[in-house]
């Protein structure tokens, strides 16, 4: 029989960077409700909105924060940046100043996001590639070289006037995000002493206890409640003599 219990879906928090003016607002809308609008108000401080969407099978809910791009709203955005999963840096396509820019919102980030700079999903998104080319100040060559002197894998054009790539580059964050989580899962493994909660742990434990004889049913029951409560207090360490201790990882 095929279970058909709706599949939960993941919560991951999306923050949108980059100067004022550069669209932000414009490309969560275009996202979001896709629409567009010309004439949008600065955003002060920050606004967030949600959206779901399914990847390689697996539902996700998006909350997207939206930040002012104004330096005077810096201490209002600042706070809102822990937490977040993954990180969009925009510039604008007509705007080489907002190019330059991305140094500052990348520090900006990494300073109030405590996070690990090497392994977090950055994506550079370049918008109103809708523009004619005389107006083009940003070539996408100098962009790629900017990513790989910051170890950014990801770099997408967008218009969110024209509706082009904006969905992709939201897709692009949740596969970086996902090939991030990966690779953490992989390091994680590799310790050696991390217990797998899909194994069955209990009928392994359960079959020691029963060789090892004596005391049958209540040593049995020992063994369950110690691995209850380690799968309670994943950090809690247990007896050496009893077991080695142990990370649990659900
Ligand atoms: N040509 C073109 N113009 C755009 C595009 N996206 C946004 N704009 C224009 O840029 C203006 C600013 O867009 P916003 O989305 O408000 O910019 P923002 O980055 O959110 O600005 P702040 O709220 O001040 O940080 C809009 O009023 C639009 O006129 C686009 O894809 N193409």
């Amino acid at each position: 029989m095929t279970n058909m219990r709706p599949q939960k879906s993941k919560l991951l928090k999306v923050v949108i960077l980059g100067d004022g003016g550069v669209g932000k607002s414009a490309l969560l809308t275009r996202f979001v409700s896709n629409r567009y609008e010309e004439n949008n108000f600065h955003t002060i401080g920050v606004e967030f909105m949600n959206k779901d969407i399914v990847v390689e099978g697996e539902r996700y809910t998006l909350q997207i924060w939206d930040t002012a791009g104004q330096e005077r709203f810096r201490a209002l955005r600042t706070p809102f940046y822990r937490g977040s999963d993954i990180c969009l840096l925009c510039y604008a396509l007509d705007d080489r100043d907002s190019l330059n820019g991305l140094d500052l919102w990348r520090n900006e980030f990494l300073n109030y996001a405590d996070v690990d700079p090497e392994k977090f999903p950055f994506i550079v998104v370049g918008n109103k590639n809708d523009i004619p080319p005389q107006k083009r100040q940003v070539s996408y060559e100098r962009v790629q070289q900017w990513c790989a002197d910051q170890k950014i894998a990801s770099h997408i054009e967008t218009s969110s006037k024209a509706a082009t790539n904006v969905t992709d580059a939201f897709i692009l964050g949740l596969r970086q995000w996902r090939h991030m989580e990966c690779v953490a899962e992989a390091e994680l493994r590799q310790q050696g002493d991390t217990i797998d909660l899909t194994r069955p742990i209990r009928l392994v434990q359960r079959r020691i206890c029963c060789t090892g004889g004596g005391g049958g049913g209540g040593q049995d029951g020992d063994a369950d409640n110690d691995s209850d409560a380690a799968m309670r207090s994943p950090g809690k360490k247990r007896n050496a003599a009893k077991a080695p201790a142990t990370n649990y990882r659900l």
